[in-house]
């Protein structure tokens, strides 16, 4: 977020600072040239205005920034952060309490008062929803970046109104915003899913995924620690965490000290950040690390996505493969799937045990593979969807760039299903289809929605 200390100094800054303690005879000078008397004032009002500029973002508004660019994630630029750190939300008020409360109103026996963050997000939605079905009271908050298309997260937002959940427009790093909201609901849980996702695209905005996945999990901690009573956390971590290792399939224990993309070490760090707070402050965390989670209501940017968009315009599509012609290939996980993971590590988390900012005994720390168990080749997923789509697609082999990607993932499940009843169900084909039937579905030709 700009900052008024990190505007360059002036001319004229470094003058006043300097002069009229340091050289006092100069600063005699200087006041008796009618120029330089216009130029030191002319400096005064120009930072006058600036301060005033940035003062002037209530501590209402929150630095949105996290992140990038237009429709598509390549046409970012450093102004275009900028603007996005001005950007204001606006919340408080007697009529946006009323509809916090609705929202985080519990309707089960012993439901949950979950904040979900990302909620207009994919997996969010899709959570939300889940939690809301089952009579927990739910309140989400995003800040509707534009990182891929807003009007997907305005969509998802408009699904979810209808079933009574309220997302609050703003910021995780907008402290004021977060401390305001545990005022309101003291939440039980907090289901922490917004973050500057994507592994390519880190390369282009990095600060996005410092200032997301870094900056706004340690806002959200601070907030969460000093709440009373203090909430249990679950977050989404990332399959990425793995990076080079080599070892399949991926299991808890396997060393995760080789990120190969910023976003990998992001929600690394992630995970030492957490070790921390549940150290110090007895805060309940339960990292998730999801392995490339896919289905209705997806994410532009991803390639299933984008290369569904791609075959159906008649586009050709990059097929990355490794050296020597190694498959690439992931271990695709359904939504789904995922939604009864997040559930699950809900209903296991233990309370946290701190008080009034302060630890009174050990609490739960854990982090859970969440995959599918089956690697699926990036070539067998472009045939999926040929026949689904009933089109042939256009196929660029391409090297595997070294911006991020790993050549394969795998996850080994064994110890979410033990501890959270994890099993998934659902094979890429099957939920390819859904997928598939959904999407043609929001972007019908002729239809209002056109594909990003
Ligand atoms: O599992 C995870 O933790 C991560 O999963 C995905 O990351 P990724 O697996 O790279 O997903 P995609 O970008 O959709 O790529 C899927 C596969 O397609 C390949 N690909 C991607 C893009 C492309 O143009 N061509 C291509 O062959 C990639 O190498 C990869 O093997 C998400 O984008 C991350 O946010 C998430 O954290």
């Amino acid at each position: 977020m700009p900052h008024i200390d990190n505007n360059p100094s002036t001319p004229g800054k470094f003058k006043m600072e300097k002069s009229p303690y340091i050289h006092h005879h100069h600063r005699l000078r200087w006041h008796s040239t009618p120029l330089v008397k216009l130029t030191f004032w002319s400096f005064i009002f120009l930072g006058l205005i600036l301060m005033f500029f940035f003062r002037s973002s209530p501590s209402s508004t929150s630095s949105s920034l996290s992140s990038s660019s237009s429709s598509s994630p390549s046409s970012s630029s450093s102004s275009d952060t900028s603007r996005r750190s001005l950007r204001t939300f606006s919340w408080g008020g007697p009529s946006w309490e009323k509809r916090v409360r609705n929202s985080a109103r519990v309707r089960a026996s012993n439901g949950f008062t979950v904040l979900v963050t990302g909620a207009a997000g994919f997996v969010g939605t899709h959570v939300s929803a889940a939690l809301k079905r089952r009579g927990d009271g739910v309140l989400g908050l995003d800040n509707f970046n534009d990182y891929y298309d807003p009007s997907l997260k305005r969509a998802r937002q408009a699904l979810l109104e209808r079933s009574g959940v309220f997302i609050v427009e703003g910021d995780i790093n907008d402290q004021a915003l977060l401390k305001k909201l545990f005022e309101v609901i003291p939440f039980s849980h907090v289901m922490h899913l917004a973050a500057q996702a994507g592994v390519r695209y880190a390369m282009q905005n990095p600060g996005s995924y410092v200032h997301s996945n870094i900056a706004g999990f340690v806002n959200l901690l601070e907030v969460c620690k000093s709440a009373n009573p203090q909430p249990a956390i679950v977050w989404a971590s990332s399959s990425s965490v793995y990076g080079l290792n080599t070892k399949v399939p991926f299991s808890e224990k396997d060393r995760t000290d080789q990120p190969a993309s910023l976003y990998a070490a992001t929600k690394k760090a992630g995970e030492e950040i957490a070790h921390t707070y549940n150290h110090i402050y007895g805060l309940s965390l339960t990292g998730l690390r999801f392995f490339t989670v896919y289905g209705p209501w997806g994410r532009p940017d991803m390639a299933y996505f984008f290369f569904t968009k791609d075959i159906l315009k008649g586009k050709s599509i990059p097929i990355f493969e490794a050296s020597n012609h190694g498959t690439v290939a992931r271990d695709f996980t359904y939504i789904d799937d995922i939604v009864k993971g997040c559930l699950g590590a809900l209903d296991t988390a233990e309370k946290s045990t701190g008080s009034g900012g302060k630890k009174t005994g050990s609490a739960q720390l854990r982090v859970f593979n969440l995959g599918n168990t089956s690697p699926v080749p990036v070539s067998d997923l472009v045939s999926i969807l040929e026949k689904l789509l009933k089109v042939k697609a256009k196929r660029t082999v391409m090297k595997l760039p070294r911006n991020g990607d790993v050549q394969f993932t795998h996850a080994n499940i064994s110890y979410a299903k033990r501890e959270l009843g994890y099993k998934p169900t659902t094979d890429l084909q099957g939920g390819l289809k859904k997928f598939v039937r959904w999407y043609l579905s929001y972007y019908k030709p002729g239809g209002k929605k056109s594909a990003v």
